[in-house]
């Protein structure tokens, strides 16, 4: 599966040059895609590129660009597909990672802060899907992930988060099943509000991870590696026969309520170190 990955496919990852994203670039990369990352800050973009092209080898075009691109605004979104359709002639691979919120109970979030994080987590991937669609996929087919995050519960402080997210697992399902004749996967990845990357926690005015770890049966938070690994196999034609669907990446926290049964404290379920085990420590490994 992996022979298909290094044919240099071409994947478009929003937010790629933080947390999750990151993971996700670095992981195409290492298994041979052209990757195009695009976020708003282009300077954090500018950085993240200089910093990943010094892992792999020089190309001409180079494997890695970066595109500024607010999802939220359609042209922009426009402007993106059309970028990479100029740089690499194709497009396989779109992942929507870009998106985020803010901590407010439900009845202080005011109608602008609802419309901001509904127009970033749902229209934006709408957008996005609607314009791969449009400029490529519809015609060659092609794979798409979207980020969701552990909504199934309600998200209280995260309303509207939990609300786009729910929106756009449904969209998933909707678009899995309009565009298979188009040769189009869509799937999802719900990664536990636990995943640790110092940009995610930068948000949030408290520690959230340190209010998560205890209620989860791995008793750790989770790396961006683990979600990257599986966006990765969504991706992959190991996983052409998935579609509409959604893989939680959580620890088993969803599942956890201490009512009967509370986990003790333990060090059994241990994050995939890339380099374990490897001589050369700073060269990113596959985890497929
Ligand atoms: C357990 C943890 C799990 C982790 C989960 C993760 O997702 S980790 C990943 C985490 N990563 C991310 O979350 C990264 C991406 N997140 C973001 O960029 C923002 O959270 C965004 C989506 C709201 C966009 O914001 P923006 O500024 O570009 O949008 P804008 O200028 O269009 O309208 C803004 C309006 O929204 C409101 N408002 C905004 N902030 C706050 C607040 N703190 N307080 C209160 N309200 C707030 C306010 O009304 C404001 O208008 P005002 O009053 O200023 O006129
Ligand atoms: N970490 C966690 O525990 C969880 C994360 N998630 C989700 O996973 C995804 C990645 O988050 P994570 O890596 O942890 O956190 P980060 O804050 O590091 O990543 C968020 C990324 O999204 C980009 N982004 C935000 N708004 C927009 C926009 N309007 N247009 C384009 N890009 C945008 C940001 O770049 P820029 O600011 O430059 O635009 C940034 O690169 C997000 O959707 C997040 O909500 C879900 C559940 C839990």
């Amino acid at each position: 599966c992996l022979e298909e990955y290094r044919e240099f496919s071409v994947a478009v990852v929003t937010g790629g040059a933080t947390g999750i994203g990151h993971a996700v670039t670095q992981e195409l990369l290492y298994l041979g895609c052209n990757v195009v990352i695009a976020s708003r800050k282009e300077e954090q973009l500018k950085q993240a590129v200089t910093e990943l092209k010094g892992e792999i080898e020089e190309t001409s075009p180079p494997r890695l660009m970066h595109v500024p691109c607010n999802i939220r605004q359609e042209l922009q979104v426009k402007h993106l597909f059309e970028e990479t359709l100029k740089q690499y002639g194709k497009l396989d691979y779109l992942v929507n990672n870009g998106g985020g919120q803010f901590l407010c109970q439900a009845a202080d979030i005011s109608k602008k802060g609802w419309n901001a994080v509904i127009e970033t987590n749902l229209t934006g991937i709408f957008l996005m899907c609607q314009e791969a669609h449009k400029q490529w996929m519809g015609e060659h087919g092609g794979v798409i992930v979207n980020m969701l995050m552990d909504m199934d519960r309600g998200v209280p402080m995260m309303a509207h988060s939990g609300a786009a997210r729910a929106g756009v697992e449904n969209l998933t399902k909707s678009f899995a099943v309009e565009w298979a004749h188009h040769g189009i996967r869509v799937n999802a990845v719900a990664p536990g509000n636990s995943i640790y990357s110092e940009t995610a926690a930068k948000n949030y005015p408290i520690d959230v991870f340190e209010r998560v770890k205890p209620h989860l049966p791995a008793k750790r938070l989770g790396t961006p590696e683990e979600v990257s690994a599986a966006v990765c196999f969504l991706l992959s034609p190991a996983a052409s026969y998935i579609t509409g669907e959604t893989v939680h990446v959580d620890g088993g926290g969803r599942l956890y309520s201490p009512l009967f049964w509370t986990v003790p404290d333990h060090k059994m379920l241990q994050p995939f170190h890339s380099n374990q085990g490897v001589e050369e420590a700073t060269k990113p490994k596959s985890k497929l």
